[in-house]
């Protein structure tokens, strides 16, 4: 198998953003959603910006007492020169610190940026809850995640500051140059504006490109994931070579797409360079009409000066744009809407955790048809219902409506007789643990796993708990008892085992309401008849195939094609 993976070169991106637009370019110098974006970082990016400023001032009055020091030189005034070298090198240090403390600010704002970013978004991914993974690729959010915002961090830290000091920058320089030599200044001011307008023609066509090698890197991205994540299914089916074709023509469209972008940033490039060169040349030309030494000299210096923050936010804008490629899949995520709202007022599950399914019909977001219809029965307080039924017939889905991963469409879901929906989310699914199919279990310590349900539970806690599921002997057995290392997803342990966990897990959450979703297709009848006492004097709501399962059962409902076929007491 031969994969060939290209990425780009982080250096050399052009802009991107939704609002393409011939003449929206000023936009993209400050992207208007990333600095919506940022009113949540307003005081970091205002420390770079107090910093940059700083720095700049201090290149300025180098330049100046350089000036100032060739005039006295030109004059013969040698203890003025001495004076004026003294005072260049104590801004010379001043700026060797000032330049110190901006990277340490920058470095610190970068990491509060991308901190808070992620904050935000993962707090949003958890409302979005599993309803919006289902339809979204996950190495795409995962994408937008890391590399999103990582390319953000230059952007907030190093770009914007940047645009800030290049407006004051060069129009103070200017406007200050207009008392020393109005004809250079002019020059200046001509050509300064040039570098900053004329390259935003082209922002329209960098915004399309950027937007699609943004896609071809996720789709990259998300197709290396899968690899990884289904290598066992690939290698059973021999499919790793057609895999890796496809991730090679991935590569090869992600080169295209950054080629394609790089055309535009090179004519970008080269028109800035042309107006920077011309200024320059423009600029000594006037000077050579200058009535003093000091007056030459001031113009040299100035226009040096006046072009450094205009290269500088070029830099800036190189390390900062794959913030601006990225702010769609970011825009995408935080536009999202979960599939419920958290609008509820109760915090108290009810003490009788009765469920009543009532005429519950729900149809999964694009589906042509309900995957539950017309669907009531009701699970008494502590006893259990086996849901039972064909593949397909709505069993899960009725389990995640329960737990509000959806809301139907019509009929309403109780418990002790408050509708669902009237709890805060958090009350619900606190008053109820889950024990799903596929169990899912963190890279971390058994502990660690465990403690999931209650951060605080004792040594003791964990273990009772895990004796009652039939786990602890195993557990003990493992080379560090409850502090070995199960891996990611706990590929160490066999399926059962994992299923242990689970159920012990939910048994540590101590909630009224269990869901076991065929919990125990995995274990055997030791397992079985303690999970019968964990289900002791709790409501359970329990999906079985299995005859051993369903006799466990206090009353079955039989599902077929999303309607209760027949109630079973
Ligand atoms: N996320 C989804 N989006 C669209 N349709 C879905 C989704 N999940 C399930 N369905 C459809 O809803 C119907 C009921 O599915 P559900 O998973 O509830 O069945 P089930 O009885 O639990 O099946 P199984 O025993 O195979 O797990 C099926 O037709 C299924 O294709």
């Amino acid at each position: 198998m031969k994969i060939i993976t290209i990425y780009a070169l982080p250096q050399q991106g052009v802009n991107s953003s939704p609002e393409a637009g011939r003449w929206e370019g000023l936009r993209v110098i400050v992207h208007r959603r990333l600095l919506q974006l940022a009113g949540s970082v307003k005081g970091p990016i205002a420390a770079c910006v107090g910093l940059g400023l700083a720095v700049s001032a201090a290149y300025v009055a180098q330049a100046v007492l350089l000036a100032a020091a060739l005039s006295a030189l030109v004059r013969g005034d040698v203890p003025a020169v001495v004076r004026l070298v003294a005072w260049t090198f104590a801004v010379i240090v001043t700026r060797a610190a000032l330049l110190w403390a901006r990277e340490s600010v920058t470095v610190w704002a970068g990491a509060v940026i991308k901190a808070r970013l992620r904050d935000r978004l993962i707090a949003h991914l958890a409302r979005l809850g599993p309803a919006h993974l289902t339809g979204a690729r996950t190495g795409h959010v995962q994408t937008t995640l890391v590399d999103g915002v990582e390319g953000l961090d230059p952007y907030y830290s190093r770009y914007l500051p940047q645009v800030v000091v290049t407006f004051c920058v060069p129009v103070a320089l200017v406007g200050w140059l207009f008392t020393v030599n109005a004809a250079a200044a002019a020059i200046l001011a001509v050509a300064v504006a040039s570098v900053l307008i004329i390259p935003r023609f082209w922002d329209a066509t960098l915004l399309k490109r950027g937007r699609g090698r943004w896609t071809a890197f996720a789709e990259l991205a998300s197709d290396h994931l899968e690899a990884m994540q289904g290598m066992a299914t690939l290698r059973a089916f021999g499919a790793v070579d057609t895999l890796g074709a496809r991730l090679a023509r991935r590569a090869h469209d992600l080169y295209v797409t950054t080629m394609r972008q790089l055309r535009i940033s090179l004519v970008e490039t080269g028109i800035s360079a042309l107006f920077i060169q011309a200024g320059t040349a423009g600029a000594i030309l006037a000077a050579t009409t200058a009535g003093s030494a000091w007056e030459a000299f001031a113009v040299l210096v100035i226009t040096v000066e006046c072009f450094r923050p205009v290269k500088n936010l070029s830099d800036a804008w190189h390390a900062g744009y794959l913030g601006i490629t990225a702010v769609d899949g970011i825009e995408d995520l935080l536009s999202a809407s979960p599939a419920v709202e958290d609008r509820g007022r109760r915090n108290d599950f009810p003490a009788v955790a009765t469920i009543t399914f009532e005429r519950v019909t729900f149809t999964y977001p694009g589906a042509e048809h309900p995957a539950v219809r017309d669907v009531g029965f009701t699970v008494e307080h502590g006893r259990t219902v086996a849901l039972v039924g064909p593949s397909g017939a709505g069993k899960s889905t009725l389990a995640a409506l329960l737990q509000r991963h959806y809301d139907p469409g019509q009929g309403t879901i109780s418990i002790g007789g408050v509708d669902i929906r009237d709890l805060t989310l958090d009350a619900l699914r606190g008053g109820i643990a889950v024990v799903a199919q596929d169990t899912y279990l963190f890279h971390g310590t058994v502990a660690e796993n465990l403690r999931l349900a209650r951060p605080d539970a004792t040594d003791e806690e964990l273990a009772a708990a895990a004796r009652l599921a039939a786990a602890h002997d195993f557990i003990a057995e493992l080379p560090d008892g409850y502090d070995t290392r199960v891996g990611e997803r706990g590929t160490t342990l066999s399926g059962g085992q994992r299923q242990r966990l689970a159920i012990a897990r939910a048994l540590l959450a101590d909630a009224p309401v269990l869901v076991l979703d065929e919990a125990t297709s995995h274990v055997d009848a030791r397992t079985e008849q303690a999970l019968s006492e964990v289900r002791r004097g709790r409501t359970c709501l329990m999906i079985a195939h299995r005859p051993d399962t369903i006799r466990q059962a206090d009353h079955v409902v039989v599902l077929e094609n999303g309607t209760v076929l027949e109630a079973v007491a």
